[in-house]
């Protein structure tokens, strides 16, 4: 018989609704393992909260995790100062990361198949004196890996993004050849690896309006983006760009392609998030372990009122396992 596939399930911050997510994915059964790594105690105030009459079981690393609707298997994470809903606290962050260490080292070290993980909220990490700009970053320097790649997708749409965090006034800049190489890289061989795609097409958005006009609206497009492309095009990936955004999100070209590249954040996740948000998942590629999340952030306004959407997190559920499937395949191949 083969492992059952387990997922570590990071809750996030406290203050938000990743704590109430994770005990909504008690109430059904569930075919992969969940180990929710969080404060046990944070579990359990927001489980009487709610009204939600649930059990709790401690996790022995290297065993089965629960799969049973009423049952929940928890990793203790020590640490948090404050349970509070919709109250941000400074003094969790510590806590919070450490959740995600936890979840992370135990993917590294075979104990989990891949990780899930509920929101975080960056600015109060930020507040409690500590820089961090979102989970991607974080994972990828916890891995020790120079490039990873952020990727938004439904089962009809899969936006990935040249850079993730960063204000726009950066963004220009951080567009070399080496980091398009890199990302477009990654974006082919895990298309290939996770998603069954044996020869992944790719749209790649322009940086400018009307992908610089031929050079009248920035050059972008001619000095970096257009001969990345026709060199990566010599090795075999199919890219079609660099295309203007905004007509790039049609259905002309999104029926001939796979996947779209965007130059920024703000270029493609709106897109994205107008057409799928609540049933999206962000995957993290390029890193040495499975990582998918939720579509959306803390939602504080919604926290302990048990109103808030488990579409999301069911998503990133959900691919999190295939892709965990994948990559066993993979290693047994
Ligand atoms: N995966 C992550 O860790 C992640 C993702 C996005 C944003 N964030 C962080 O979350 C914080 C708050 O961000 P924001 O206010 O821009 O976005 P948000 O997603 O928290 O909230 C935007 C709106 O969507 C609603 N909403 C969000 N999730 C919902 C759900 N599951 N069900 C029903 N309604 C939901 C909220 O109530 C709010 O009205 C920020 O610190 C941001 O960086 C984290
Ligand atoms: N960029 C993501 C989004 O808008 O949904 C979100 O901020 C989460 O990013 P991390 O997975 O890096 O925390």
């Amino acid at each position: 018989m083969s492992r059952q596939v387990i997922l570590a399930l990071t809750a996030g911050e406290p203050a938000g609704i990743g704590p109430e997510l994770c005990l909504q994915m008690a109430l059904e059964e569930r075919s992969p393992g969940i180990v929710v790594v969080a404060c046990k105690h944070l579990l359990q105030d927001r489980a009487r909260l709610l009204g939600l009459d649930l059990e709790l079981q401690d996790w022995n690393p290297g065993g089965r995790a629960a799969t049973a609707a009423g049952r929940l298997s928890v990793m203790h994470v020590e640490g948090l100062a404050s349970t509070d809903a919709g109250k941000l606290d400074p003094g969790n962050s510590a806590y919070v990361l450490e959740t995600l260490r936890t979840a992370a080292r135990g993917c590294l070290d075979g104990l989990f198949d891949g990780m899930v993980t509920a929101p975080v909220h960056k600015g109060v990490i930020n507040d409690a004196g500590i820089a961090f700009s979102g989970h991607t970053e974080f994972l990828q320097e916890l891995c020790g890996v120079e490039r990873v790649v952020m990727m938004l997708a439904t089962d009809e749409l899969r936006v990935a993004l040249v850079t993730t965090h960063l204000p726009l006034k950066d963004v220009a800049a951080a567009i070399t050849p080496e980091r398009l190489t890199q990302v477009i890289r990654i974006l082919d061989a895990d298309l290939r690896k996770f998603f069954g795609l044996e020869h992944p097409r790719i749209l790649v958005a322009g940086l400018n309006p009307h992908a610089g006009e031929g050079g009248h609206l920035g050059r972008e497009e001619i000095d970096v983006i257009e001969p990345t492309l026709d060199g990566l095009r010599q090795q075999g990936i199919a890219l079609t760009g660099p295309l203007p955004a905004d007509t790039l999100f049609t259905p002309y070209w999104l029926d001939r392609a796979d996947a779209v590249l965007a130059m920024y954040h703000d270029q493609g996740l709106p897109v994205l998030k107008f057409q799928g948000f609540g049933r999206a998942v962000n995957i993290t590629l390029g890193l040495p372990v499975v990582r998918t999340s939720v579509d959306h952030g803390t939602a504080l306004d919604l926290a302990g009122t048990g109103k808030a959407d488990a579409g999301s997190l069911k998503t990133a559920i959900r691919v999190g396992e295939q892709m965990a499937t994948s990559a066993k395949r993979e290693t047994f191949e």
